[in-house]
C-alpha cells in the first residue's frame, strides 16, 4: 500500500495569528496530487491532504519542519513571515535563514503570500469593564491606566506610534512569540505571583480575529492601530526537501496552484562580510551589471548567456550589528541582539530555463555560481553594491562587504 504522504504545513501558532490566516488562505490552494503504481502495477493518483501545524515560535515552525522532513516522507512544509512594509525584516525568521545557510541545509521557497495586517488593541472583557468604568466605551484617555501591552515584536513596531502617542511612557512593552500567543495569555491571568488582570491593567496587539467566540473572546477597544494604512506583511512558504522527484512533483503542482505557466523563478542569496577569501568574491549584482558594457571594467567579461536574464529586486540589510558572527550559535542569537550587521539578503529573478540550467542536479555548486556571476575583486563588488543601492534609494551606508553568496531558495512567479 502507498502511504497517504500529508503534507503538514507548520505555522506560527497559535490560532488566531496572522501566520495561522495565511494558513488558511493558502491550503484550499494547495492541490498537491501524486501518482503511484498499486500492488498489481496499476497506475493510480491521489490528492494528499494538507495538516495544519501550530507551532509556539517562528523557529520551531521551521524546526518543526526540518525535522519531519528527515525523519520523514511527508511533504514538510515551513511558513515564514518574512518582512513587513512599514517596519522592515523579520528578525528571526532572518536568523533562520542565516543558519540554514551556516549549516548544509537547505530548502526552497515554494510560495509566498502578502497579507494586508491590520492591528487591534484586545483586552479581556473585565479589563474592558474596568477601563470604561461608567462610559459607554473606552477612549484613548483611558489607555494611560494600561500597565503592560504585549505583542510579538513585530506587531509591537507596526504600531509604535499608537503606542507613543496613547500610552504611557512607562507601559511595560512585553514581547511574545505571536499575537496569538499574547492573545491567549491575556486569558490565562492571573499570572505568576497571583495577580489578577484587573490588578496590573493588561492588553496585548494582535487581530481582530481574535475577538471572535471560538477564538479568545476577546474586546477590541482600538482597531486600525498600525502606524500605516497600507501594512503589509510577506510570508514565505519553505518546504525542506527530500529528493528531486519530489522537487519536480512540486514545482508541477505549484503550477497547478498558481494557475499560470511557471515562467520566472526567484532565488534569494545571502552574502556576509567576514571569513572570505578574494577568489571566492564574486556577486550576482555584477551579473546583473551586464548591460553595463560600456563600463570598462566590465566589458569583455560576460561571455555566460545565462547571466543575462537576471534582476535583481532589492537588497536588505538589518542595521544591527553584532559583536562577532562567528560566536553566534544557531541557539544563540536573539532578535534584539542581531546577526544581520554583517549579512545582507538579496532577490534576484531569473528565468525558468536559465533557473532549471543553474538548478540542475549535474551542476555543481562552484559552477552553479559560475554560471550566475563571475569572480571579481572586492572594490568592485562594493561599487557594483553601491550603485545599485543608489539607483533604488536604499537609505543605509555599505561600509564593506567582502561577499560570500550562497543560494537560499527558490520560488516561482
Ligand atoms: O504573530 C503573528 O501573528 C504572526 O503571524 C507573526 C507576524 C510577524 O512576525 O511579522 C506576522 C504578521 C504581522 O507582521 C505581525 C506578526
Amino acid at each position: 500500500m502507498p502511504d497517504n504522504r500529508p503534507i503538514v504545513l507548520h505555522y506560527l501558532g497559535p490560532p488566531g495569528t496572522y501566520s495561522h490566516q495565511v494558513s488558511l488562505d493558502l491550503v484550499p490552494n494547495l492541490h498537491f496530487d501524486r501518482t503511484y503504481s498499486d500492488d498489481k502495477g496499476k497506475r493510480k493518483s491521489e490528492s494528499l491532504k494538507v495538516a495544519l501545524k501550530p507551532c509556539k515560535s517562528i523557529r520551531e515552525t521551521f524546526k518543526g519542519a526540518q525535522e519531519l522532513a528527515a525523519q520523514s516522507n511527508l511533504f514538510s512544509l515551513a511558513l515564514l513571515p518574512f518582512e513587513n512594509n512599514s517596519n522592515g525584516p523579520v528578525q528571526d525568521s532572518y536568523g533562520i535563514l542565516h543558519n540554514a545557510f551556516a549549516s548544509t541545509s537547505r530548502f526552497w521557497i515554494v510560495a509566498e503570500a502578502y497579507l494586508p495586517v491590520s492591528h487591534s488593541l484586545l483586552v479581556t472583557k473585565e479589563v474592558w469593564a474596568k477601563l470604561k468604568g461608567d462610559k459607554e466605551q473606552v477612549e484613548l484617555s483611558d489607555l494611560q491606566k494600561l500597565d503592560q501591552t504585549s505583542s510579538h515584536p513585530q506587531a509591537l513596531g507596526q504600531c509604535s506610534k499608537f503606542i507613543k502617542e496613547h500610552m504611557r511612557a512607562d507601559i511595560h512593552l512585553h514581547e511574545s512569540n505571536s499575537t496569538g500567543e499574547a492573545a491567549q495569555q491575556l486569558l490565562n491571568l492571573p499570572s505568576e505571583g497571583g495577580e489578577s488582570s484587573l490588578e496590573r491593567l493588561r492588553a496585548c496587539i494582535a487581530s481582530k480575529v481574535c475577538t471572535k467566540a471560538d477564538v479568545y473572546d476577546l474586546v477590541e477597544i482600538f482597531g486600525n492601530i498600525q502606524n500605516s494604512n497600507g501594512n503589509t506583511t510577506r510570508f514565505l512558504l519553505c518546504r525542506l526537501p527530500q529528493g528531486i522527484k519530489q522537487d519536480q512533483m512540486f514545482v508541477e503542482n505549484y503550477q497547478k496552484f498558481t494557475n499560470k505557466t511557471v515562467d520566472r523563478c526567484r532565488f534569494i542569496y545571502h552574502l556576509t562580510e567576514k571569513n572570505i577569501s578574494d577568489n571566492s568574491l564574486f556577486t550576482f549584482m555584477d551579473s546583473v551589471r551586464r548591460t553595463d558594457v560600456h563600463d570598462p571594467d566590465y566589458s569583455g567579461k560576460y561571455t555566460d548567456p545565462v547571466t543575462l536574464d537576471i534582476k535583481i529586486r532589492k537588497v536588505d540589510r538589518s542595521t544591527i550589528r553584532s559583536n562577532d558572527l562567528n560566536n553566534v550559535e544557531e541557539e544563540d542569537y536573539t532578535c534584539s541582539e542581531g546577526i544581520w550587521g554583517y549579512t545582507y539578503l538579496a532577490e534576484m529573478e531569473i528565468s525558468q530555463s536559465s533557473a532549471g540550467e543553474i538548478m540542475s542536479k549535474e551542476t555543481s555548486d562552484g559552477k552553479r555560481r559560475k554560471l550566475i556571476a563571475e569572480p571579481i575583486k572586492f572594490s568592485k563588488l562594493e561599487r557594483a553594491v553601491e550603485r545599485y543601492l543608489s539607483e533604488t534609494d536604499a537609505n543605509f551606508h555599505l561600509d564593506k562587504i567582502e561577499s560570500k553568496v550562497q543560494l537560499l531558495g527558490r520560488w516561482y512567479v
